[in-house]
């Protein structure tokens, strides 16, 4: 039989996942419900510092389980430093999780309420060669995820949204260029952090979460542009990316600080 690859249906989903990957059932999985009453404030945490340059930004890539916009890494010029990390983490890529309805679509939930959708910004540790190597130690990655809510039409999405025309199957690549992080990030930077893992295969327990507190908005319309997209490569059965999201892992004793009173 051809090789089992893992997807978000009924067949290959989420709940398929341990027969390949046992770290699925692990102490430190994501995403996880945060419960913000049982968060505990840190007043130790530091200010999230996120430096980007526009030009590090090179393609976007449909890869059959989400599309990712990739920047170049081989400086310190898009780096996340601060926060709960010590250290200099740097940009490798971002990419979205979104639903077939506005009512689900994020990975984190709050009080166990789903955001149409969740971007996450990844970033790797410098004190590791690359972000393969990084992705294997448990200090080797930070990922900034932003909640997306229902609402005005976001403007800074548009240049991504667009760009989806020329992606709309797996294995599709495109060049993208000159794209700010920083305009899609909500006005506040306040966060929650905890210890956790890739919410997809090979959900490697390397990352250190850091959830924004303030979502950023989306429209229906722009919603719909998600969804557009396929699972499918050209030529195959056509089968629309949505519902790429996978649900809230056992907290297991793990505790989230927040940076914020
Ligand atoms: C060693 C190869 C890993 C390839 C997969 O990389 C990932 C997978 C998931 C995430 S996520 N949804 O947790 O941000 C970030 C990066
Ligand atoms: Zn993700």
């Amino acid at each position: 039989v051809m090789s089992h690859t893992w997807g978000y249906g009924p067949h290959d989903g989420p709940s398929t996942w341990i027969e390949s990957f046992p770290i699925a059932d692990g102490l430190r999985q994501s995403p996880i419900n945060i419960i913000p009453g049982q968060t505990s404030y840190d007043p130790s945490l530091k200010p999230l510092k996120l430096k980007y340059d526009p030009s590090n930004a090179m393609d976007i890539l449909n890869n059959g389980h989400s599309f990712q916009v990739g920047f170049l890494d081989e400086a310190d010029s898009s780096t996340l430093s601060g926060g709960p990390v010590s250290g200099t983490y740097r940009l490798k890529q971002f990419h979205f999780h979104w639903g077939a309805r506005d009512d689900r679509g994020s990975e984190h939930t709050i009080n166990g309420i789903k955001f149409p959708a969740e971007l996450h910004l990844v970033h790797w540790n410098t004190k590791y060669p690359n972000f393969g190597e990084a992705a294997s130690k448990p200090d080797g990655l930070a990922v900034v995820g932003v909640f997306l809510k229902i609402g005005a039409a976001n403007p800074r999405l548009q240049k991504v949204l667009d760009a989806l025309n020329s992606i709309r199957t797996k294995g599709k690549q495109t060049p993208f260029a000159n794209f700010d992080c920083k305009t899609v990030l909500p006005a506040s930077l306040d966060y929650w952090t905890y210890d956790g893992s890739l919410t997809t295969p090979p959900l490697l327990e390397s990352v250190t979460w850091i959830v924004l507190k303030e979502p950023i908005s989306v429209s229906p319309a722009q919603m719909t542009k998600f969804r557009s997209l396929m699972f499918s490569g050209e030529g195959e059965a056509p089968c629309c990316m949505q519902d790429n999201f996978r649900p809230p892992q056992a907290l297991k004793g793990r505790t989230v600080r927040r940076s914020f009173k």
